[in-house]
């Protein structure tokens, strides 16, 4: 073969995949999304324009940073702030239209018929994925779809059990009571009254019940996960703002380079933590009971073939740190916050735990009659879900409801919006109201599937009960021992992290009761 005739196969062979990857680029950009927009249209459904390959991102971003940019007050609504699009959108096209997420259509339902549907067909509405890196964080069973969630579920369900997680409370004590004693200490030094910036103790404090619980015996190891894990999300964060930009995760930059690193550190620490816990139970050592040792316990208990191997163990392992922590943590600085703003609420509530327990260390026992708490603790879920809004994949046509959704849609559900809709919850739909939960969930939704704060069906929260006596101790203690109220330097920025932060952290005076 001469060399011309070499050199003009290469050119065909270049212009072809030049041509080849242009297609695909345009069909992704342009020709798929505008499909999809015309089969969403054709059924009456109302969307935003289509911009090519951003979408709404620029958009939503935008809104969100000039309700930022104006301070709020406690008593105003967060939903401008939170989710600016999605309610522009309901209010001017009813409970059900469509936004893009790129170039992807995502379709917002509100009907709790619909929802409830789309929790309960778990195989049809599987996870979305739509950002790789968060995976780092929230990999294992939230992240996995059909056969491999459903046996990842069944291999930690025993973990989560209530009969499990009612020997851990001892661990909650602890260092719920730990941050008490600083906070005492700390007030002590000013006289019996002080301003404490309550935000970064209480994240600290559910580090803390995670690394004691989870890892038990390894609790130091664990600590230091807490530390990398939170230096891990922050750094995410940053990056996921420049989502659209293909492939930029693996640049080399600082932010992308620091993210390696740290994530290799907490494998070789958990791996370290597995192998040893794994050695000490093959040499028939005592197990601690902590989250762990369950799960190898539950593990080792499945037929041949069926198991979790070390590194989805570590996968596990790491998703408890960041649902565990973030969340929990996010749900008690609201209630501290609501309940700083609502005074005669927290009297009740300290009436509350005063009769139950008195001067007493609050145990188990107690802890399940504290029905004032426990109202207050679903209001504040309510009306500050730490999960705003869920999402769900449609990768082939399915009927849903009155609608056709064809693959490459996506569900999307906005809790935050849904809590406070007034056709479900009433007029007061968004005053802080903890009596509505007197007679407990299902009277408050008159059965309807709308008080989303752990998700629902199959897929519900595995750590709901966890969190639950987790908060319910942390908040008998904090009313046992001081009253508290916002300072003056206190500013109400609830903001989107992965769950809704105190942008400014949550500053109260406590006092020494
Ligand atoms: C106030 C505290 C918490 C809230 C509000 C919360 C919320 C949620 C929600 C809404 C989901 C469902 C997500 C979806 O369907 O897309 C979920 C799932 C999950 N949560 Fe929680 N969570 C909390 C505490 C915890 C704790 C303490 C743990 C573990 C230590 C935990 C572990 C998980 C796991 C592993 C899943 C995935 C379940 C599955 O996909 O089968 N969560 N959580």
């Amino acid at each position: 073969m001469s060399f011309s005739v070499l050199v003009a196969a290469l050119v065909v062979v270049v212009v072809a995949a030049v041509l080849l990857w242009t297609w695909r680029i345009v069909k992704w950009v342009w020709i798929k999304p505008k499909m999809l927009e015309s089969y969403l249209k054709r059924q009456g459904l109302v969307g935003t324009p289509y911009t090519p390959l951003v979408g709404d991102i620029k958009r939503n971003v935008n809104m969100m940073m000039e309700a930022r940019s104006k301070p709020i007050n406690l008593t105003d609504d967060i939903t401008p702030r939170l989710l600016p699009l999605a309610l522009k959108m309901l209010n001017s096209h009813g409970k059900t239209f469509f936004t893009w997420l790129g170039p992807v259509p995502s379709v917002t339902i509100m009907n709790p018929q619909l929802i409830k549907e789309v929790y309960n067909k778990v195989y049809d509405f599987p996870k979305t994925h739509t950002f790789p890196l968060a995976a780092l964080i929230t990999d294992g069973l939230a992240n996995a779809d059909g056969d491999k969630w459903a046996k990842h579920r069944r291999i930690i369900n025993p973990a989560f059990h209530f009969e499990k997680i009612k020997n851990m409370v001892p661990a909650f004590y602890k260092s719920c009571n730990d941050v008490m004693c600083e906070w005492e200490k700390l007030v002590s030094s000013k006289g019996s009254s002080c301003e404490i910036d309550v935000w970064p103790w209480i994240i600290n404090l559910t580090g803390d019940v995670i690394s004691r619980t989870a890892f038990g015996s390894s609790y130091k190891e664990g600590e230091r996960i807490f530390i990398l894990q939170k230096e891990l999300a922050h750094l995410i964060i940053q990056v996921l703002g420049k989502n659209c930009i293909p492939g930029y995760r693996h640049f080399p930059t600082k932010n992308n380079r620091r993210i390696k690193t740290i994530v290799r550190e907490i494998q070789g620490i958990l791996k370290g933590i597995i192998s040893n816990r794994v050695k000490a139970r093959d040499a028939g050592e005592a197990p601690s009971g902590d989250v762990l040792d369950i799960l190898l316990e539950s593990n080792s208990g499945q037929t041949k073939g069926n198991e979790l191997t070390t590194e989805e163990i570590m996968e596990e392992c790491k998703l408890f740190y960041f649902a565990g922590q973030e969340t929990t943590s996010v749900l008690l600085a609201w209630t501290m916050v609501l309940l700083s703003q609502h005074q005669d609420w927290q009297a009740r509530a300290r009436e509350e735990v005063m009769q139950v327990f008195g001067d007493s260390n609050p145990d188990l026992e107690g802890i399940n009659q504290l029905k004032v708490v426990r109202m207050i603790i679903y209001e504040v879920l309510r009306l500050y879900p730490p999960l705003i809004e869920m999402n769900r994949a449609v990768h082939k046509e399915i009927k849903l409801g009155d609608l056709t959704l064809p693959g490459g849609v996506q569900v999307h559900m906005p809790i935050l919006l849904i809590h406070r809709d007034t056709k479900l919850w009433g007029n007061d739909a968004s005053e802080f109201k903890p009596e509505r939960f007197k007679d407990g969930i299902s009277k408050a939704t008159k059965n309807q599937v709308c008080f989303l704060p752990f998700g629902w069906g199959p897929r519900i929260c595995i750590g709901q009960n966890f969190a639950l006596l987790e908060a319910k101790m942390a908040m008998a203690l904090i009313l046992q021992r001081f009253s508290f109220e916002l300072s003056p330097s206190y500013v109400h920025l609830p903001y989107k992290v992965f769950t809704i932060h105190p942008q400014f952290g949550a500053h109260l005076i406590l006092h020494k009761l």
